[in-house]
């Protein structure tokens, strides 16, 4: 389902560039990407999510490379293949949930799965939050909204960027819960960054986990 290759990343401010161990994900499979501050985890999930053009390499999804396609296709195509709840969520503080729950839809020109989304809703808890705007939601609620919307266009990857980073234990321990509940109701892959011992042995027992450790960066 993904797969990538002699990746390569090379950002204008930063005379080294970032270089990436292969690796590969199949369905049913999940992946715990490891590795201290600073080693590329969120770099590398840019890549695969195509968000960044890789300088070197070649990412696999669903059967296409990711470097043939435009990035308008690239976008269009996203939701519905991969979901990522990032490590900063990106919610639109002028829209409300809802609103912000609609836009992977709008985003693409479709209207909103109304049955899909309130499933979503029931099955992340978010019923009685659609109105508030993000700025009145708790940290833990905000990262639910942001999961929920990744998942919205019912993708077979998540991929997760740190999503412990600004939880305390008992939220941590509710989202892992969550997230690996989800995965295995609806089949989808999960794809975790992260360099927190909490998420590692939060989802240690997942059927089908294998770990990527990416080494320090220069
Ligand atoms: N936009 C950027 N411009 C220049 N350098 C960057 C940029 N983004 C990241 N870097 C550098 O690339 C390296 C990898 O960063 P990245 O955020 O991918 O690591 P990470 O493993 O996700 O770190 P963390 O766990 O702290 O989030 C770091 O040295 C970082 O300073």
């Amino acid at each position: 389902m993904l797969r990538w290759s002699g990746l390569a990343l090379r950002y204008p401010q930063r005379a080294e560039g970032l270089q990436f161990a292969d690796g590969e994900l199949h369905a049913g499979e999940h992946l715990l990407l490891r590795g201290p501050s600073g080693s590329g985890k969120s770099s590398l999930i840019a890549l695969l999510a195509g968000l960044r053009r890789a300088s070197a390499g070649e990412v696999w999804l669903a059967g296409r490379s990711l470097s043939a396609l435009s990035n308008p296709a690239i976008d269009a195509w996203r939701g519905e293949v991969l979901g990522v709840l990032p490590q900063r969520l990106h919610l639109i503080e002028g829209l409300s949930v809802r609103e912000n729950l609609e836009l992977p839809w709008l985003a693409v020109g479709r209207p909103p799965e109304t049955a899909r989304l309130g499933h979503l809703c029931e099955r992340l808890g978010l019923e009685g939050l659609q109105k508030r705007l993000p700025s009145q939601l708790s940290v833990g609620q905000m990262q639910r909204v942001a999961l929920a919307r990744a998942l919205a266009r019912g993708p077979r990857l998540l991929l997760l960027d740190e999503p412990s980073s600004s939880l305390d234990d008992a939220a941590t321990a509710a989202l892992l819960q969550l997230v690996s509940e989800l995965a295995q109701e609806q089949g989808v892959s999960l794809l975790v960054a992260t360099h927190d011992a909490r998420v590692v042995q939060g989802l240690a027992t997942l059927p089908g986990l294998k770990t990527l450790q990416l080494e320090p960066a220069c």
